[in-house]
């Protein structure tokens, strides 16, 4: 088996994988010269010729999606100052792409409902900047304390809340903005007496949470991630709407209705998957061994269980979306069984949804999916990774 993957770039067992689920497998070979991007915080648009200076390499504007950068595969930035120093972010502009797909507005209230590591919930607060909110899920606590990590580090996380909880389930409403005034009134008063309002967030974290994460680490090695039954608020910023108000405003749930009338602007869904549009992560294979990739890709098993998965993510993102909201569901997998299949099913169950236009994508280097609307990044098209996008308005019935 050694000799033969050796010769191959990629095992047998992957290529009737991808053949079973018509993605051609010469995207693959183009992974050696799909490049790597960044995008650039808001604000440091002047330090570009600095940037390249310390990585010694230049910066090729990606002239379909503003603020993004191309560079060559090889080249690090995780050690250079402008990365440290929160001036750059690492970020595929397939990722990139689907975010602009929302249209994300000033005053949007954005929930992003798979949010970790987080690439993408910074670059929604960065083009909301002082303004709206982003309410983070996801079910991995590891993951999503990283994504806290990245908010801190780029100084992003005012107006964000992050939970772990599971997407599929997750009810709570956006932030209020009546929640907010008061929260700025308390915010100096959170005294003693009131112990059940939230004060503001420090990142001493309470004994409660510093047991659970030790917990979690200690079965991490052997159980699949832990869903916590109740959402658990792990960050929140100053302006997030939390500081002031009581645990139980807090966690009040929206009824469907509500969602309709008062749910979130936008909403993200970019759902678990097989990551097999990811050549990065294809390629961490051959690390990992060729088993983990039966495992974790080819198992028919799991590609079944994640269809659920993925449906039901987007179900319950979908009903906590406002009548005239916007939605995108996202994937790094290029099977049909993970989006067109979904999209298609959930069409059919769902009357109030109706596909829309990515009027944005004019211009974009991708093809358009199995189904009209829908559409596909791929290494040989699209010079990134792979990556699969469609969006839904939410009709009032
Ligand atoms: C493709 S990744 C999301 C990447 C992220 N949007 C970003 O830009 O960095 C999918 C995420 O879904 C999370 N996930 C899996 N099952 C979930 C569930 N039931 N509810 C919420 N998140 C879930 C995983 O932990 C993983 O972090």
């Amino acid at each position: 088996m050694m000799e033969e993957i050796s010769k191959l770039p990629l095992p047998e067992a992957f290529l009737s994988f991808l053949e079973e689920n018509g993605i051609d497998p010469s995207i693959y070979k183009a992974s050696d010269s799909t490049p790597r991007y960044l995008r650039l915080k808001p604000g440091s648009e002047d330090e570009v010729e600095e940037i390249e200076a310390e990585i010694k390499c230049k910066l090729e504007k990606v002239d379909w999606l503003p603020g993004f950068y191309s560079l060559p595969p090889d080249i690090q930035i995780a050690n250079s100052k402008a990365y440290q120093g929160g001036k750059i972010y690492g970020i595929d502009a397939a990722s990139g792409a689907a975010v602009s797909a929302l249209k994300i507005s000033p005053g949007d209230h954005v929930l992003d409902l798979c949010a970790a590591p987080g690439a993408k919930l910074c670059m929604m607060l960065d083009i909301l900047g002082d303004s709206g909110s982003v309410t983070g899920v996801d079910v991995a606590r590891h993951r999503l304390a990283a994504c806290r990590t990245m908010l801190l580090k780029y100084s992003l996380g005012d107006r964000c809340r992050l939970f772990v909880a599971d997407g599929t389930t997750f009810s709570l409403p956006p932030m209020r903005v009546d929640s907010v005034s008061r929260s700025l009134l308390n915010s100096e008063s959170a005294s003693e007496e009131n112990d059940d309002k939230f004060r503001e967030w420090t990142s001493r974290r309470p004994w409660k949470e510093r047991k659970r994460a030790a917990k979690a680490r200690e079965g991490k090695s052997s159980q699949p991630v832990a869903v916590s039954e109740n959402p658990e608020l792990i960050f929140y910023g100053r302006h997030a709407g939390v500081v002031g108000i009581s645990k139980n405003e807090l966690y009040k749930t929206m009824s469907d209705l509500e969602a309709s009338s008062c749910g979130y602007d936008k909403v993200l869904v970019d759902a678990e998957c097989t990551h097999d549009g990811s050549v990065r992560h294809i390629q961490k294979f051959e690390n990992w061994g060729w088993t983990t990739l039966q495992r974790r890709v080819l198992d028919a098993e799991r590609t079944d269980s994640l269809s659920l998965l993925q449906l039901k993510l987007l179900r319950n993102g979908f009903r906590l979306l406002k009548v005239g909201g916007l939605l995108v569901y996202s994937t790094c997998s290029l099977t049909v069984a993970q989006n067109e299949d979904i999209v298609e099913q959930f069409l059919k169950e769902n009357a109030s949804a109706e596909l829309q236009e990515i009027e944005e994508a004019e211009g974009w280097p991708c093809k358009s999916g199995r189904i009209a609307k829908t559409l596909r990044f791929d290494p040989l098209t699209s010079q990134t990774s792979g990556l699969f996008v469609a969006k839904f308005t939410k009709l009032a019935t």
